[in-house]
């Protein structure tokens, strides 16, 4: 099995779902025709697979029947009673499994899938839709080796993929996974002041855009600590420091941390 025979399935068709689907079409991974989903409701999947030409199907049954890699992309309170009909299926040699269900590690799966079945827990963010993604991968899995490298082929084109021990999953999930909200809070809140100070509003955007995007290319790009990168943008006596000291009295830094703690306690 490679890409270029694989049919991927998506039990859930909501955003993550989409997202997954847009970026691997886009990248050219796999073209729509060898997608196939199903949702809770038909029409609306009907509407949502349209544009890429994603094949919609009634129900699980189906999109495991037809799928060498199935993606279960349902809410965690759904997971078990979509897996009940299709535990069979789902446990096939030939086809593996991918969760992207927010909070589920393989060690959930234990009463929900069949032993045997060939499964990886990883979650994605939305800008694997247009191939700038992350998958934090738990570094266990029940795959063949076979089967872990056509999992890289198909995602390493739309997502950097962070393999992580079961307890650092959690947290690496709420860096790559939640923190797209958060950023983009802070793209709004820039943008807002931009306005604020007469920018147009749609130039403001793409200023922060850039901004969020470039300074992420250069941390990886030169691998430069982050406290440098911030000390080399403000010069002694300048304006940028102004701004840092102003973060700092307002805790800017603390309420980013305490917000990941947040999600980690369960707030
Ligand atoms: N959004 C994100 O950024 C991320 C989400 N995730 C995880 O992805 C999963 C999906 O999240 P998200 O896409 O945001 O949620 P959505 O609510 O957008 O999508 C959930 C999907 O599940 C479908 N669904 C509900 N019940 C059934 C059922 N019985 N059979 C088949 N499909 C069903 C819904 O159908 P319908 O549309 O018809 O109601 C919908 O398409 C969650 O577990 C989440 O934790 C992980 C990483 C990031
Ligand atoms: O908020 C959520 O539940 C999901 C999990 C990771 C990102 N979004």
């Amino acid at each position: 099995m490679n890409t270029d025979s694989l049919t991927l399935g998506f039990i859930g068709y909501g955003n993550m779902a989409q997202a997954m689907a847009q970026g691997l079409v886009d990248a050219g991974v796999l073209p729509g025709g060898r997608i196939v989903a199903c949702a809770a409701h038909y029409d609306r999947l009907v509407e949502r697979t349209a544009h890429l030409g994603v094949r919609p199907m009634h129900s699980g049954t189906e999109v495991a029947a037809a799928a060498d890699l199935v993606i279960l992309a349902v809410k965690p309170g759904q997971v078990a009673q979509v897996c009940e009909p299709i535990r069979h299926e789902l446990a096939d040699p030939d086809r593996m499994v991918l969760s992207v269900v927010g909070g589920m590690t393989l060690e959930d799966y234990a009463d929900i899938l069949e032993e045997g079945t060939h499964l990886i827990c990883a979650i994605p963010n939305t800008p694997i839709s247009v191939g700038q993604g992350i998958l934090v991968t738990q570094e266990d899995d029940t795959l063949t080796d076979q089967q872990r490298e056509l999992f890289t082929q198909v995602f390493d084109p739309v997502a950097m993929i962070e393999r992580l021990p079961r307890e650092l999953v959690s947290v690496g999930t709420t860096i790559a996974g939640c923190a797209p909200a958060y950023t983009a809070m802070y793209m709004e809140a820039l943008a807002d002041a931009g306005v604020e100070h007469g920018l147009p509003r749609q130039a403001a955007y793409r200023l922060a855009a850039r901004m969020v995007e470039g300074t992420g290319a250069l941390y990886l790009a030169t691998g430069t600590n982050p406290g440098a990168m911030k000390d080399a943008v403000c010069s002694p006596g300048g304006t940028t420091i102004k701004g840092v000291a102003s973060l700092e009295k307002h805790g800017f830094r603390g309420a980013v941390i305490e917000a990941i703690d947040a999600v980690e306690r369960g707030d």
